[in-house]
């Protein structure tokens, strides 16, 4: 999706924790999750999330990947309004494709908790090949 560069960022991160409805970054996600959720089987004239499951799993990772490139093209480019756009439409086909998967983001954070203090330079030298 074309990010609109004429919009200001709204709600700026926090280092409280709490977005600027006072609700903590995780419940938004958790929220997004559930509703993603519940969309499996949902009319996709209505729903977009529907559509895409619709689409099948190819059409999924398509969007993960254009996502990606969107947000690698507005960090180039210094544009952090299209930043935040680019990474929120990112995150979201992310989510589309985990859901599709069966794949839980607690599984996510399980392998990045796994891996904290665990330096990616250390990760490298010792892995085999
Ligand atoms: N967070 C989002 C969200 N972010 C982006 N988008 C949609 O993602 C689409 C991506 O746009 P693109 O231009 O890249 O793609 P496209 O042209 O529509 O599709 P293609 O032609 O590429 O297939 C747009 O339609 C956006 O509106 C989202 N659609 C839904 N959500 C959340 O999902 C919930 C459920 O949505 P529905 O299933 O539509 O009810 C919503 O309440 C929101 O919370």
């Amino acid at each position: 999706m074309a990010a609109d560069t004429t919009k200001t960022v709204q709600t700026p991160a926090s280092s409280t924790g709490f977005n600027a409805a006072g609700q903590t970054d995780w419940e938004v996600l958790e929220r997004l999750v559930t509703t993603i959720r519940s969309r499996k089987g949902a009319d996709p004239s209505s729903s977009y999330v529907a559509k895409l499951l619709g689409k099948g799993r190819l059409k999924m990772a398509q969007k993960v990947g254009e996502e990606a490139v969107e947000v690698a093209i507005a960090a180039v480019a210094q544009d952090k309004a299209a930043l935040v756009d680019e990474s929120a439409d990112l995150l979201f086909h992310l989510m589309v494709l985990w859901a599709d998967a069966g794949l839980d983001p607690a599984d996510v954070m399980a392998t990045l908790a796994r891996r904290e203090g665990r330096s990616g330079i250390e990760e490298k030298k010792n892995r085999k090949g």
